[in-house]
């Protein structure tokens, strides 16, 4: 990555006024492309998002999007950004097209012209293009989220933020959503927080694994599996026997499926585990001593 290129965070800290450190000094490289922040509940995501879309300040640290410094140019920088949030309100009767005019025109998209030509290049992109006139309360859950991207992308940003996009969102929703993020990432840094791992696994190039307010783990998915090659077991312990003390435990048929972090087989009733991203999480979480990952 060039250095003005990307996003770049430095030793970014921010500590509520209840006393509660929410982002402890976290130093991140973002290069264009689709980058996956996990974390359990409480970890700081929100606070990290939000401090990017520039709706709140740190009390210490420098966040660079293309070489600007956000804390010093916010304004320069939130043209170039885009935020999807969780949740987009309630607009009755309105259309897709006339929501997106309106937000056009508040992102200063004033040439009526390239503003009909940008909007109808967004609602392709995101598919909608055949509900463009239809209300967007008569969206389903999977159409609203991919509108909030159409929203997120008008004046082209270089950063686009997404908190938690697919929770509700069926198989061939969570998809579809998943195919426009990929696509608007070959050209921008598109930063997706959120809980499900499989997402991550499935979709970014690189992930950051947040905990506590500070950064446990970070690399390609393959680079934080990789590191747990050959040292994970895992055995179905039956219903009624107490599992052992294990990385992570899950329900499965006949009992709990338990994974173990060992150099060695704990004994012969256990058999090798691949790694998946989701134990690379579990184990980070362990290390550094949060004590949901053996929840
Ligand atoms: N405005 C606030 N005032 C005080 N404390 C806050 C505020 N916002 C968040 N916190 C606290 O800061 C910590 C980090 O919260 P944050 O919402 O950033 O985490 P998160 O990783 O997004 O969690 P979740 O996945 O549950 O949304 C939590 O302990 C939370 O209670």
């Amino acid at each position: 990555m060039s250095p003005t290129e990307g996003l770049s965070i430095r030793g970014l800290a921010k500590t509520y006024p209840n006393g509660i450190a929410a982002l402890r000094g976290i130093d991140l490289e973002v290069a264009p492309g689709l980058y996956g922040l996990l974390g359990p509940n409480g970890a700081g995501k929100s606070t990290l998002m939000r401090t990017l879309a520039t709706l709140q300040t740190p009390d210490r640290g420098e966040i660079r999007l293309d070489g600007i410094d956000l804390l010093a140019e916010p304004d320069r920088v939130r043209g170039r950004l885009g935020y999807l949030p969780q949740q987009i309100g309630a607009y009755p009767g309105v259309t897709g097209r006339e929501l997106l005019t309106r937000f056009a025109w508040l992102k200063g998209r004033t040439e009526r012209r390239e503003r009909r030509a940008e909007i109808a290049t967004l609602l392709e992109r995101v598919n909608l293009a055949e509900a463009a006139d239809r209300a967007v309360a008569t969206y389903s859950g999977g159409m609203l989220r991919r509108f909030g991207i159409a929203l997120a992308l008008i004046g082209a940003p270089r950063l686009l933020i997404v908190d938690e996009p697919t929770a509700g969102l069926d198989p061939a929703e969570r998809n579809r959503f998943h195919r426009v993020l990929a696509d608007v990432a070959a050209e921008a840094v598109v930063l997706l927080s959120t809980h499900i791992v499989e997402d991550v696994e499935n979709l970014c190039s690189r992930v950051a694994i947040l905990a506590e307010g500070r950064i446990v783990a970070e690399g390609t998915p393959a680079e934080l599996t990789g590191r747990l090659a050959d040292r994970l077991w895992s055995r179905v312990v039956p219903r009624g026997e107490t599992p052992p003390p294990a990385v992570h435990l899950s329900a499965v048929p006949g009992g709990t499926l338990a994974i173990l972090e060992s150099d060695r087989a704990p004994d012969e009733r256990f058999d090798a585990h691949r790694p998946r991203l989701e134990d690379a999480y579990h184990v980070a979480l362990a290390g550094a001593g949060v004590l949901e990952a053996a929840a």
